[in-house]
């Protein structure tokens, strides 16, 4: 965790979280409970959710509320369990919540449901994931969003690096821990060529397989094809795909028409937070035999034969089958801070009620903090230099519009 660790050094002393009462909903690893610890160290006080539908790993969570953090996990957990840990976040008479450290969204929906008068008072939000944004989005448009949000998702540093690159070697991760696969040649379609697409279909063309991509959007459609995939409609490759992969964040990707055409064996599994992304309840028909053959491993059998292998129950397979690299929660971790410190520290009138971006400079200033673990050695603008191209010698090195 080198860039928590350094930022942690840095700023510890400040406290400048002090005073902050923040609800995190995020799912727990190893990497997130340093992030958690640091949080503590920077005077914050914190309730989280550490159950996740997704996730086996709140073991984690599970050692930390014994350390003395108050962190609601589960284990085996449902549907149910997922929103009662939530609730035990926001209960308690002497505790008025001022933050959310939110990924997905599902704290904050819930929050603007079920306890308006916290959410009206709320500081700020940070919101990490894809499906979080286009929520926090809906909420602006409806007029509902009742104070600052910033964005993470959408930090260069966070997409390329959790979404893309993370994904790239998780998606991997997650098919060898379940299935004895062996990717070379096989035909794999993946729904989605955003970024978690994009980083899927680079590792699996490069063991081998032979990789399909569906897109509603042009721009990632054409994007696919100079990146050598065949951008295909579900329907025209399910009967000969070995491998389902959605990454899309939306519903009913996978519909129970699809499944009924897979070939016998097919694996199908989910990279986004979605719950329906791959629509699992129209598997559940009494002709549809279940066999659950290992953890996170489930064959669904049709009458005459026909199996399907579903990972993860259909939910977001890499948080459940593999684990987030310490560097990637590292990366995501420091910019979650920063964004929390900022948020909780700007002078009124900064931030309306609206969705904004990390300042460039801080996503720059995680990048470096990172840096040092690669021993990398940055060129230095001359003042010349700095002059010619119209630049703060320091940075920021880009304008916001700029796609890394
Ligand atoms: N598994 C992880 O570790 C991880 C990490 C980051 C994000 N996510 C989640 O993964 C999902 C995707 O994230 P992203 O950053 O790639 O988002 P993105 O918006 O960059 O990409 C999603 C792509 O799916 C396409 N799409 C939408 N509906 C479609 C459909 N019906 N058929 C085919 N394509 C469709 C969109 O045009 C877009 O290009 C989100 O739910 C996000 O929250 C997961």
């Amino acid at each position: 965790m080198p860039g928590l660790m350094s930022l942690r050094k840095q700023v510890m002393e400040d406290k400048p979280l002090r005073g902050a009462k923040i609800i995190g909903c995020t799912p727990i690893t190893a990497p997130t409970a340093v992030l958690i610890e640091t949080l503590g160290s920077l005077g914050a006080e914190l309730r989280w959710s550490a159950c996740n539908i997704y996730s086996t790993q709140n073991e984690v969570g599970a050692a930390l509320a014994e350390a003395g953090f108050p962190i609601f996990a589960w284990r085996g957990e449902s549907v149910d369990d997922f929103w009662w840990c939530i609730e035990k976040c926001f209960e308690g008479k002497n505790w008025k919540p001022n933050m959310i450290l939110d990924d997905g969204g599902d704290a904050t929906n819930f929050c603007q449901a079920k306890y308006p008068s916290i959410f009206k008072n709320l500081i700020g939000i940070v919101e990490e994931s894809t499906t979080g944004i286009h929520r926090l989005y809906k909420l602006l448009k409806a007029e509902k969003l009742l104070m600052p949000a910033i964005n993470i998702n959408n930090c260069v540093t966070k997409t390329k690096f959790d979404n893309r690159y993370s994904c790239r070697e998780s998606v991997i991760v997650s098919l060898k821990k379940c299935t004895d696969l062996m990717f070379g040649a096989k035909q794999i379609v993946l729904c989605g060529y955003g970024e978690v697409g994009k980083g899927c279909c680079q590792s699996l063309k490069g063991l081998g397989c032979i990789v399909y991509v569906t897109e509603i959007d042009p721009i990632c459609a054409l994007q696919a094809c100079m990146d050598g995939f065949k951008v295909v409609k579900l329907s025209e490759v399910i009967r000969q795909v070995d491998i389902v992969i959605t990454a899309t964040g939306n519903k009913n990707v996978v519909i129970r028409e699809h499944m009924d055409k897979m070939k016998s064996g097919c694996i199908v599994c989910c990279m986004s937070y979605c719950h329906n992304e791959i629509d699992v309840a129209a598997l559940r028909t009494p002709e549809l035999k279940w066999e659950k053959v290992r953890s996170q491993v489930d064959h669904i059998r049709w009458p005459d034969g026909k199996t399907m292998i579903l990972l993860a129950g259909g939910h977001h397979v890499n948080y459940t089958c593999s684990s987030i690299p310490s560097f990637v929660t590292s990366i995501t971790g420091t910019t979650q801070i920063l964004a929390l410190m900022e948020l909780f520290n700007a002078p009124i009138g900064r931030y309306k009620s609206d969705v904004y971006l990390l300042p460039k400079k801080m996503d720059e200033y995680v990048a470096n903090l990172h840096l040092a673990t690669f021993d990398a050695h940055l060129t230095e603008l001359s003042e010349e230099q700095a002059k010619y191209m119209g630049l703060p010698k320091n940075g920021p090195f880009k304008p916001n519009h700029y796609r890394y």
